[in-house]
């Protein structure tokens, strides 16, 4: 525990710190958030900060009460805190009243949810040979109802203050504590492991004892679903959900990702801590940043600068052609997905100044290329050896379809400081629905906007959580988007497509401009 250096400084806290103080200090260097009506200044902590420096970077100035509750562990915001406060925070406007919620929750109960009642007709047919031009169709029909869902959102939204929305979430909170949801159910894991070790038995003995090429493929095959499965228990030690020890749970989520998977442990929890702080923020998350493949919003036309790669995204010539055909490229662009997470995985652990534990990634990484080396000296020729690499890795891609789902067709607007968390958290994410007999191949995962409010929530428990965020939902006007599989790719090829259209459309206006377009542009001057 660093000492209680930050608050020398601190000259005023009997009279309070107002917003204007505050962005007043900010100015001045320091680093200052509000967390339940205190003022914390962390300035030397910031590099130190377990969730990464640049997690606290992008609230400074803010109130993060409900981001602070939602990310960490009760002795982190109970007693680790305290050290860095340095007085109170000063309400200058004093909240909008907070009675009486119920009553308008009843209006806005009715217009809301239906997300159960009218999926049925849009659903994507992913049967049989769709022409280019039905499947654009389907999916232009698919995100018309989604922009509805986003209209009534956020008209509804204005009728609660940040406050009034806190209220609720805290109470959410309080029942999932008391029904026993933030407990992680270690038997939950036994059953993994038994699918994992299956996989990974499966795969190598193929590969080990095989002659023929299917047992290869095969081989590969199996392998691609023990990383794909894999990868949901390294996301829960990245958020520490499972011994809520830091230390213990980042060196088990080493040995998954790095010596198991090939990549970076460290990478992701950099990567994934921002993107739960300001998700679908297009400068600021990485998780939406995949120029020059996708650009979700016509913002990465601006040549964005990354705040997350310290770089500008180039909306270039390779941008132009990519974006312009994305809906039509997603599947087969993210089937390369594991490979970018190899070169991320290097770039990180090569270049950026934050690393812990460096030297035990980086011999995480060397063990696992000379594991899967020694794997691939078993297949009888180089061709076999290509497509084994080329399946197993590919085959993973489900997995980066689910995470883009949750993202992709959603809001990427800034609506401000005055938004609450869980508002911002609902209207960026989608959950996506499945039976429950199919909760290990999505890990549970799929109810993302679930992991978002709570992100320390055990995977295991989202599930049973969703009744309670809906009914959460009616008290607060939010809007919870929820849609099947089918429909959720749908709604996000949608709004790629939409994206993809504007590319097209200014590339006819560069061409008439340049005269170079003839068609329509004879057409207007024979008018
Ligand atoms: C003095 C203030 C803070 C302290 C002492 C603190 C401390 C910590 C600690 C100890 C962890 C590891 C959590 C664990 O044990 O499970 C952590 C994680 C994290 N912190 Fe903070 N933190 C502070 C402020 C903030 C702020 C202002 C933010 C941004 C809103 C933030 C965002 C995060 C995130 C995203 C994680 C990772 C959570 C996860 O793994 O799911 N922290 N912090």
């Amino acid at each position: 525990m660093p000492p209680n250096t930050e608050t020398q400084a601190f000259t005023t806290i009997q009279n309070g710190l107002t917003r204007k103080d505050i962005e007043e200090r900010i100015k001045q260097g320091d680093a200052l958030f509000i967390f339940e009506n205190k003022v914390y200044k962390v300035n030397r902590f910031m590099n130190k900060h377990p969730g990464g420096e640049l997690a606290i970077r992008h609230v400074l100035g803010k109130d993060v009460t409900d981001e602070i509750r939602s990310m960490h562990p009760p002795r982190v915001y109970e007693k680790m805190i305290k050290h860095y406060c340095i007085g109170d925070y000063i309400r200058e406007l004093s909240p909008t009243s907070i009675t009486n919620i119920n009553a308008r929750n009843k209006n806005n109960s009715n217009t809301n949810n239906k997300e159960d009642d009218d999926e049925s007709p849009l659903q994507v047919d992913w049967q049989g040979g769709m022409s280019l031009e039905a499947f654009d169709t389907r999916i232009e029909q698919l995100s018309a109802k989604h922009a509805d869902d986003i209209k009534t959102n956020t008209k509804l939204q204005k009728d609660l203050t940040m406050l009034e929305i806190r209220q609720e979430y805290q109470q959410l909170e309080q029942e999932l504590i008391d029904r026993g949801m933030f407990e992680c159910n270690y038997w939950r894991y036994a059953k993994e492991c038994c699918r994992y070790v299956t996989f990974i038995y499966l795969s190598l003995w193929l590969a080990l004892r095989g002659y023929d090429t299917w047992h290869f493929i095969l081989s590969a095959i199996f392998m691609a679903c023990f990383w794909h499965q894999l990868v949901f228990t390294a996301h829960d030690a990245g958020h520490n959900e499972i011994t809520g020890r830091v230390e213990i749970d980042h060196l088990i989520g080493v040995t998954i990702a790095n010596f198991i998977g090939g990549l970076s442990l460290g990478w992701w929890k950099k990567n994934h801590n921002v993107h739960h702080i300001v998700t679908n923020h297009p400068e600021h998350d990485p998780d939406i940043q995949h120029m020059p493949f996708f650009a979700i919003t016509t913002r990465f036309f601006n040549n964005l600068y990354s705040t997350y790669y310290n770089r500008v995204l180039e909306f270039d010539a390779a941008a132009k052609f990519f974006i312009k055909h994305q809906h039509h490229l997603y599947y087969l662009v993210l089937s390369f997905g594991r490979f970018n997470l190899h070169r991320l995985s290097f770039l990180y652990l090569f270049f950026d100044k934050e690393v812990r534990n460096r030297k035990l990634e980086l011999t995480g990484i060397t063990v696992f290329f000379v594991w899967y080396s020694y794997l691939l000296s078993y297949m009888p020729s180089w061709s076999i050896v290509f497509a084994y690499v080329m399946i197993s890795y590919m085959l993973t891609f489900p997995l980066h379809v689910q995470i883009t789902l949750s993202h992709f067709g959603m809001s990427t607007e800034d609506l401000g400081p005055d938004e609450s968390f869980p508002a911002k958290q609902l209207r960026t994410t989608m959950d996506v629905d499945c039976p429950e007999w199919l909760d290990w191949f999505h890990g549970g995962l799929q109810y993302q906007a679930v992991h978002h409010l709570f992100p320390r929530l055990p995977r295991h428990n989202l599930r049973q959580c969703v009744p309670l965020v809906k009914n959460f939902c009616k008290k607060t006007g939010l809007h919870y988007y929820m849609y099947n599989f089918s429909t959720g790719n749908g709604v996000v090829l949608g709004s790629m497509k939409a994206v993809a259209d504007q590319v097209g459309l200014m590339n006819n206006v560069a061409k008439y401009n340049a005269g170079v377009w003839s068609g329509e542009k004879d057409q207007q001057e024979e008018q």
